[in-house]
């Protein structure tokens, strides 16, 4: 598959997806449970991401998505299981440390200040004070520019469109450059062209960076096309993970999803074409 000369069938082949990693390249959830109240979330999960590679989350609402993520931000404190970060226990990490090993885009940019696109986005920078060198502006600039938000940098953040804030927030994200980076839907209010762009830029910048990429996605052929490895939560567990041929089956998405699904391949890629409607044979 080509989209502007870039082959996604190629996708990850470069990438280190087996083998040794250092301790130091991974951000490793082992064994980890999670509870609201008495409600069970969460049951045992453990999941690998190493730096360089993008791992997409899927799974039904509800499973638990944004929970994990959630955990593995310590935004949620969980006693069950483990988190290391670069080799570190996310429990013995102050926040500001954890601030610098993993950015996080939530699901909703709901909260929004007055303040204008290109501000927000320097603020991902991080600096310890209000002093920005010529190359922090460039590095906005050609970020936002990256984006599609160029011509809106003076806009405030309160006048943009659902699409356009979701982009303003990865965009911080990705100015931060942190060895891993949490994603949770943040492609849900883009268009084709700003979904396709969006992939392009996170694969480049994982690429460049050697940024460890987790990312929850509803869309099954996005993540197909994205993702060195897949993992399927389902009611709190992992059923399924690994590359995309391995998860993306339509037994597997039969079974967490409840819907059976029409299949193909492309590229060397399995893709869902259609759902079945329960009167077709
Ligand atoms: N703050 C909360 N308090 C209590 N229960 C919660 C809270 N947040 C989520 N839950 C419950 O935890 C379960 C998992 O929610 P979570 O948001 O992690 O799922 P998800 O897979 O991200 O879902 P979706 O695909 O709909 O975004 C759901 O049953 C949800 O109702």
């Amino acid at each position: 598959m080509n989209v502007r000369g870039h082959d996604m069938s190629k996708a990850g082949a470069n990438r280190p997806t087996s083998g040794y990693v250092s301790e130091h390249n991974k951000l490793s959830i082992s064994d980890l449970s999670f509870a609201y109240g008495k409600e069970k979330v969460l049951d045992e999960v453990s999941l690998q991401i190493n730096r360089g590679e993008i791992v997409a989350l899927i799974g039904p609402n509800g499973s638990g998505k944004t929970t994990l993520l959630k955990c593995a931000n310590r935004f949620l404190r969980s006693r069950h299981g483990t988190i290391d970060i670069a080799g570190d226990d996310l429990r013995r990490l102050r926040q500001w440390q954890i601030a610098e090993r993993v950015s996080y885009v939530p699901q909703a940019a709901d909260i929004v200040y007055p303040m204008t696109v290109f501000e927000s986005v320097m603020l991902g920078l991080r600096r310890s004070s209000w002093h920005y060198s010529e190359d922090d502006m460039a590095t906005v600039a050609n970020t936002l520019e990256q984006l599609g938000l160029d011509s809106m940098s003076n806009k405030l953040l309160t006048e943009l469109s659902g699409g356009q804030r979701q982009k303003a927030a990865i965009a911080r994200a990705l100015v931060r450059e942190t060895p891993f980076l949490l994603l949770d839907e943040p492609t849900n209010h883009l268009d084709m062209k700003h979904k396709r762009d969006t992939i392009q830029i996170l694969r480049r910048h994982s690429r460049e960076h050697n940024q460890g990429i987790l990312i929850v996605l509803h869309e099954i052929n996005l993540a197909v096309q994205l993702a060195d490895r897949i993992a399927l939560l389902e009611s709190g567990q992992i059923v399924a993970e690994g590359q995309p041929d391995k998860v993306i089956t339509h037994d597997n998405i039969h079974a967490a999803y409840a819907v059976e699904v029409n299949m193909t391949r492309h590229a060397g890629l399995p893709f869902v074409i259609g759902y079945r409607m329960d009167d077709e044979q």
